[in-house]
C-alpha cells in the first residue's frame, strides 16, 4: 500500500466546488511523467465517501450491457450515486453496433458544466468519446473541473469489431491520457495507444503497460480479457511509486461464457467508484475483480440477447449460481431460443391453424426421421448413465421414441404425401447429438439431448394453452396435433430428464459443465431451426 507521506494533499474537499489543479498536457512530457509523484490523482482521505458521486461520460448502449447503462449499474452495484453525460448514441444489441450518432459537442459541454456547477463530483469515468470534438469538450472540462478520481477507458473498437472512436480522433485521445489517474485499455487499445504491435503474451502486455504508465504518469490497468488460456489476470502498473510495487498482478480464472459484453465499461466505472470510497487502487481492484468474475459467472441468468450478452451487475442480490440448480442456468441459456421459436411463422401459423399442409407434413416426416436418430443417442446415454435410475430412464425414452416414430408413420403420415428424404436441419441436429454421444461424457450427452424434451414440452404447453384460450375451435385443422401437446407423461419425463442433467452437472468437472452449456445451447439452436425448416425446405 502507498504510505500516506508520498501522497499529496486533497485535490478537492468533498463538498466544495471541484478544483482544477494543473495537469500535464501531452503524452511523453516529463511533466506528465512527474505527475504521478507530484500529484498522484486519488487523494485518499478527502475522496473517501460512503456514497461517492460518480459521473460517467460515455456512450449509450440501448441493450443495457455496455456504455452509460452498464456504468450506472456498475456504480450502483459498488455503492455509488451514478450520473451520466452521454457522448454518443449507438444503435447496438448483443450482436453488434449498427450505427453511431454523436450529438453536438457543445451540448455535452453544457451538460458537464451544469453538473459541476451544482454537484461535487467525487469520481469520473470516461468511456466512448466518438470523435475529436467530443474529446476536446471533455478535455477542457477536465482541465477546468478536476475531480479527484479520473478513470479513462480508451474505448475504440467494440468486441464485435465495430468502431466506437473515429480513427482521426486517436491522436486527440492520446492527448487526453495524462489527465487520467487510471487508464484501462484492453490489449488492442494498449497497443494502439503506444503505436506498437499488440502484445501476444501477458509479460509483453505488462511491459507495454509499463511504457504507457511511464509516458502518461497515470496508473495503467492492464487487462487480460483478450488473452488465450484458462486464466484471466489483470494488473495495475504505475512507474511513479504510487503502488506497493511497480506492477501489481491480480490473478483470475477465465469464466467460460460469451456474455462478456460491457466488461470493460463495467470494470472502469466500478474502479472509479471503489477508488472514491477506498482511496487505494490496489484495494479497489481486489474488490472489483471478484465482483466482475461473479457477474460473468451469473450472466446466463439474465438471458439477454442472442449474441455476447451482458454481465449480471447485481448478481449479489440474487441467490448465487452455485445455490441454483445447474438446470436453472441451462434454462436461462435457453430463453433467447425459446423466444425465437415463439416468433417463428411456422409456430404462429400452427397455432392459428393457417399453416400450409405441405409444411406440416414436412415437419412430421422430419420428426419421424429425427426420432430414429434421437433414439440411438438416448440408448447411448443409457449405456453411460452412472445410476440405474438414469440407465432405465434413458433406455425407456429410447424405446418410446421408436414407438412414437412408428405411430407417426401409422397415423399422421399414412394419409399424407411427403418426400421421405433426410432434411439438412434434421441431419445437422442428429449429427450434433451423435458427436455428443461420441464425446464419451455422459454429462455433455445429457445436456445435448435435453432441449428436445424441455423446449418441446414448453412450446407444446404454451401452444396448447393458446389453443384452449382461443376456444379450441372444432374446425382447427391441427387441433388433434395441438391436443397431443397436453400429454402429462411427456411433461413428467421432461422433469426427470432435467433432474438427471442437474445430477450429471453436480458429478461433472468445471470443464464438463462448461461443455454441457455449449452442447445444450447448440441443441437449443437446432430446436429453433427444426421448427423453421418447413418454411425453407417443404
Ligand atoms: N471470460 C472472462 N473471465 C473472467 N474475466 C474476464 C473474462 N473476460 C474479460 N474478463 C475481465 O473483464 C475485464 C475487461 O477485460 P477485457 O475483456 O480485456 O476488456 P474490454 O472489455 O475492454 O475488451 C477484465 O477485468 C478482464 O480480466
Ligand atoms: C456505448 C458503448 N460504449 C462502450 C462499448 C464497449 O464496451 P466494452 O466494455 O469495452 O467492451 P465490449 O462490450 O465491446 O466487449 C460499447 N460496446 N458501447
Amino acid at each position: 500500500m502507498p504510505s500516506t507521506s508520498v501522497l499529496p494533499p486533497t485535490a478537492a474537499a468533498p463538498d466544495a466546488p471541484n478544483a482544477a489543479p494543473a495537469r500535464a498536457s501531452a503524452v511523453g512530457t516529463s511533466a506528465a511523467a512527474d505527475r504521478a509523484l507530484s500529484e498522484p490523482a486519488a487523494s485518499p482521505s478527502a475522496t473517501r465517501r460512503p456514497v461517492p458521486r460518480v459521473l460517467s461520460i460515455a456512450g449509450s448502449d440501448p441493450s443495457g450491457g455496455a456504455g452509460i447503462q452498464a456504468d450506472l449499474k456498475s456504480i450502483a452495484a459498488h455503492g455509488g450515486y451514478g450520473m451520466a453525460a452521454i457522448t454518443a448514441l449507438t444503435v447496438q444489441n448483443t450482436q453488434g453496433v449498427w450505427a453511431v450518432h454523436v450529438p453536438p459537442a457543445a451540448f455535452l459541454a453544457q451538460q458537464l458544466d451544469a453538473l459541476s456547477d451544482d454537484i461535487s463530483i467525487d469520481a469520473v469515468k470516461i468511456g466512448m468519446l466518438g470523435d475529436a470534438e467530443v474529446i476536446a469538450a471533455v478535455r477542457s472540462w477536465l482541465e477546468k473541473v478536476r475531480p479527484a478520481v479520473v478513470v479513462l477507458d480508451p474505448v475504440m473498437v467494440a468486441t464485435s469489431g465495430d468502431r466506437l472512436l473515429q480513427e482521426s480522433a486517436e491522436a486527440a485521445l492520446r492527448g487526453l491520457l495524462p489527465l487520467a489517474d487510471l487508464i484501462t485499455p484492453n490489449l488492442a487499445e494498449l497497443a494502439m495507444l503506444m503505436d506498437e504491435q499488440e502484445a501476444d503474451s501477458w509479460p509483453a502486455a505488462l511491459e507495454q503497460g509499463r511504457r504507457l504508465a511511464s509516458v502518461t504518469g497515470a496508473t495503467i490497468l492492464v487487462k487480460g480479457g483478450h488473452l488465450d488460456g484458462g486464466s484471466c489476470p489483470d494488473a495495475l502498473v504505475n512507474t511513479g511509486g504510487l503502488l506497493s510495487e511497480e506492477v501489481v498482478v491480480l490473478q483470475g480464472e477465465r469464466v467460460p461464457t460469451r456474455n462478456s459484453h460491457g466488461t470493460g465499461c463495467s470494470l472502469s466505472s466500478a474502479m472509479a467508484t471503489a477508488q472514491a470510497r477506498l482511496g487505494d487502487w490496489e484495494a479497489s481492484l481486489r474488490q472489483v475483480k471478484p465482483w466482475l468474475t461473479a457477474a460473468l459467472q451469473n450472466s446466463a441468468l439474465l438471458g439477454v440477447g442472442r449474441g455476447n450478452g451482458p454481465i449480471h451487475h447485481f448478481h449479489h442480490l440474487q441467490p448465487p449460481a452455485s445455490a441454483l440448480g445447474f438446470a436453472d442456468i441451462l434454462w436461462a441459456e435457453a430463453q433467447p431460443d425459446l423466444e425465437a421459436i415463439y416468433s417463428l411463422q411456422f409456430i404462429r401459423d400452427l397455432t392459428d391453424g393457417s399453416l400450409a399442409e405441405n409444411q406440416f407434413a414436412y415437419y412430421l416426416a422430419q420428426d419421424a426421421i429425427y426420432l430414429n436418430g434421437y433414439s440411438r443417442v438416448l440408448a447411448r446415454a443409457s449405456a453411460l448413465a452412472p445410476t440405474e435410475a438414469g440407465q432405465l430412464f434413458w433406455a425407456r425414452s429410447a424405446q418410446q421414441c421408436l414407438e412414437v416414430e412408428s405411430e407417426l408413420h401409422r397415423t399422421w403420415l399414412s394419409t399424407r404425401t411427403v418426400e421421405p428424404g433426410l432434411g439438412p436441419v434434421t441431419k445437422s441436429y442428429v449429427d450434433h447429438l451423435t458427436a455428443a454421444s461420441a464425446s464419451g461424457s455422459y454429462a455433455v450427452l445429457v445436456a445435448a439431448v435435453l432441449p428436445c424434451f424441455w423446449l418441446y414440452a414448453e412450446v407444446g404447453k404454451t401452444l396448447h394453452a393458446e389453443f384452449l384460450a382461443s376456444g379450441a375451435p372444432a374446425d382447427h385443422p391441427y387441433s388433434a396435433w395441438l391436443r397431443t401437446y397436453a400429454d402429462e407423461d411427456f411433461a413428467a419425463a421432461t422433469r426427470q430428464a432435467i433432474a438427471l442433467a442437474d445430477d450429471a452437472a453436480r458429478r461433472g468437472s468445471e470443464d464438463e459443465r462448461a461443455a454441457m452449456i455449449v452442447a445444450f445451447r447448440q441443441s437449443c439452436r437446432f430446436e429453433v431451426e427444426f421448427f423453421d425448416a418447413p418454411r425453407h425446405h417443404a
